[in-house]
């Protein structure tokens, strides 16, 4: 049995002063002001308990690691024929990368690049009465948390600026992979993007992804099967051009954003959360890959 506290104290005394810690992401204006010196972990074993460090309760912007959560709810309304539409092969290109959806006809390369993530967006506004709030009571009921929310500034700031991914839904209109209009698939999926969320309400919001596709309630979510796909994309498409780096280092399926969070969880096992605002030249927070490396190599828990 593993002194879980312990080693998460360990590892946040170990990172904590580490002279480069990366730099904030900022073009997303909003996302410029979060100070860089916040960093927690938070930890919940399938058994139930939860263990945290540092800054575990403060929201942050948890960006694009909504994305595995689109997915998952796309995926309990339309299932396989999502397929037709994404592919699930590793990009090796950064997030926001636009020449492959020229070259591949308008199917993105896995549904965690934006091109993806944005074709997901667009199934969800299809599927859903009131895309927006029935995606945030879809995240509350996960964790079973009514406080979490949109964070309106973050959502302009990027509907203001995210000249990249217009772009992006633009070329995927051309191509017929976009069956709404650009506007109303983007509002969705910058708001989407700017839910704001705590170390530990991520950990709960990711319990089902080890838990065989049942929430905190024990109610089923996604099937075994399907949990099995969302596990297998994030471990080889969840840190785009740095898949490989997360995969060799840490070990376990996971999810970063540029907000600076990262969730990574091993199956049956746990689920765990870092935040650290400061992001490498990958956009993945960099502490937060320090200390997920740090914990899978003192607890040898990792997948391989
Ligand atoms: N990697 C990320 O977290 C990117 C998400 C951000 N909303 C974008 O679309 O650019």
């Amino acid at each position: 049995m593993h002194d879980y506290q312990a080693i998460l104290n360990t590892i946040y005394q170990d990172t904590k002063n580490t002279e480069d810690k990366g730099v904030v992401a900022s073009y997303i204006p909003e996302l410029a002001h979060v100070n860089r010196d916040n960093f927690g972990i938070h930890l919940r074993t399938s058994a139930g308990e939860t263990f945290g460090i540092g800054d575990f309760e403060k929201p942050f912007s948890i960006q694009s690691i909504s994305k595995v959560l689109a997915l998952a709810k796309a995926m309990s309304l339309i299932g396989e024929d999502i397929w037709k539409r994404v592919d699930v092969e590793p990009s090796g290109n950064p997030f926001n990368y636009l020449a492959l959806i020229e070259v591949e006809n308008g199917i993105p390369r896995n549904p965690f690049i934006n091109a993806g993530a944005i074709v997901i967006a667009d199934i969800l506004v299809s599927n859903l009465k009131n895309p927006k709030a029935d995606f945030l009571e879809y995240i509350r009921t996960l964790t079973n948390d009514q406080s979490i929310n949109y964070n309106k500034e973050v959502a302009n700031s990027e509907k203001l600026t995210g000249f990249k991914n217009y772009a992006t839904a633009n070329l995927l209109k051309s191509f017929n992979n976009l069956n709404n209009p650009v506007e109303e698939v983007l509002d969705f999926y910058f708001h989407q993007c700017a839910i704001e969320m705590t170390c530990s309400q991520l950990s709960k919001a990711f319990y089902f992804f080890s838990n065989k596709g049942s929430c905190l309630q024990n109610k089923v979510q996604i099937t075994n099967q399907q949990v099995k796909r969302i596990n297998a994309l994030m471990l080889t498409c969840g840190f785009y051009d740095e898949a490989g780096e997360f995969a060799f280092e840490v070990g376990l399926p996971g999810k970063s954003g540029v907000g600076g969070g990262i969730v990574a969880l091993l199956p049956e096992k746990f689920i765990i959360t870092v935040w650290s605002p400061g992001l490498n030249k990958k956009g993945n927070s960099k502490l937060g890959m320090l200390a997920l490396e740090e914990f899978t190599t003192k607890t040898k828990l990792s997948i391989f």
